[in-house]
């Protein structure tokens, strides 16, 4: 199976409600979709989601980074080498992780169609059934409180609250939330860089010392800030997880020496696909350290990739945080892995088992 095109479209799929973070506000998501053909009529699919506040990666880079720098590599290229193939994606150009993770899922795609297998079992296996959490944007209090709830009643037994605003207002938010959930949900808060290590340390010990319970704090301080995230990891007693400090294994290896954090959360938008994730979570596995499989704004394509990849490391990737396809207004995926609200299950369909994506505008 030789590779023999690769081409491009935009999906746009509105939210079901605004995504707000500390960092941004999303009404759409619109990402990159990319199609490798080969020389048997399969197709493999893959998308890139422009997280610019994170990645860097924009709908303009994202582009020229595969059609520049990745693709003139691939074409020729047989399938059946996928290590050769991840190498050339990975040594293509710096940074891009976005654009190569996109690349690097729809070869993992054919991967699995040409041994006529689901990605799971070529990954090494596992039960293909994950639970996912769900996010609660962050908001007024009134509002956030009454999101969180009704996530509960949709059945979602984690959630992960949005904060890093005000941090007088962000203790209110989650005593509340807690107050109103507590023992039907784990709370997991994500302040997406939005405190100082003194603030983080303030609020945790002070929602500690008031009985609140929470699973984990995602990435309390600015991603360059490792200082300040073992800061935090060192005083309070609530376990500190690093997320946009952490793209590849490098910068893993420097944050398990610093002991700096206590989980890491994997996305295949930062590692550049499904090849550097492996190696993070193989190296988090020799530290004793969890993970977690996060996503960006995506859809049920790129976020297939993550659950099949977090079935097979179970073991390390012990939180799942895969709710992109939750947040759309729709599925715009025929075939592929079921999302149904938390609960996600792999068919036994090869590869990632997409048969066709609804309302891609070519590019
Ligand atoms: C969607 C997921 N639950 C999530 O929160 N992901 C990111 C932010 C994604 C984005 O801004 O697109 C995270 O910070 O964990
Ligand atoms: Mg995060």
């Amino acid at each position: 199976m030789k590779i023999t095109e690769i081409r491009y479209g935009m999906l746009r799929v509105p939210l079901k409600t605004p995504f707000k973070t500390a960092l941004r506000t999303v009404d759409v998501i619109e990402d990159i979709i990319v199609e490798i053909h080969t020389d048997t009529g399969n197709i493999g699919y893959g998308e890139a989601p422009a997280t610019a506040v994170i990645t860097g990666d924009t709908h303009g880079s994202i582009i020229e980074a595969i059609a520049k720098f990745i693709a003139p590599r691939l074409i020729g290229q047989d399938v059946a080498n996928l290590n050769r193939i991840t190498q050339l994606i990975q040594t293509s150009l710096e940074k891009n992780s976005s654009a190569k993770a996109a690349v690097e899922i729809a070869v993992y795609d054919l991967f699995g169609q040409l041994y006529n297998a689901p990605l799971y079992k070529m990954l090494g296996g596992g039960d293909p059934v994950v639970t996912t959490d769900l996010t609660i944007s962050v908001d007024y209090i009134d509002k956030m409180v009454a999101d969180s709830i009704q996530a509960v009643e949709r059945g979602f037994e984690a959630l992960k609250i949005k904060v890093g605003k005000d941090i007088g207002v962000d203790i209110e938010r989650i005593k509340a939330i807690y107050a109103a959930v507590e023992d039907r949900a784990l709370l997991r808060l994500d302040a997406n860089q939005g405190w100082t290590a003194k603030q983080a340390v303030y609020a945790l010990q002070t929602l500690e010392d008031a009985g609140v319970k929470l699973e984990l704090v995602e990435q309390p301080v600015k991603a360059q800030d490792l200082d300040g995230m073992r800061y935090v990891t060192e005083r309070v007693h609530t376990p500190i997880m690093a997320d946009e400090s952490v793209f590849g294994p490098t910068q893993v290896i420097e944050l398990i020496r610093m002991r700096a954090a206590d989980i890491i959360n994997i996305k295949l938008m930062k590692t550049g696909g499904i090849s550097s994730a492996i190696h993070i979570a193989d190296i988090a596995a020799l530290h004793g350290i969890e993970c977690m499989i996060g996503c960006m704004l995506e859809t049920s394509i790129s976020v297939a990739a993550a659950v099949h990849l977090a079935v097979a490391k179970a073991n390390v990737i012990t939180k799942v945080d895969l709710d992109g396809p939750s947040l759309c207004a729709f599925n715009p995926v025929d075939g592929g892995v079921n999302f149904n609200e938390s609960e996600i299950s792999i068919t036994d369909a090869p590869g990632l088992g997409i048969r066709e994506i609804r309302g891609l505008q070519r590019l």
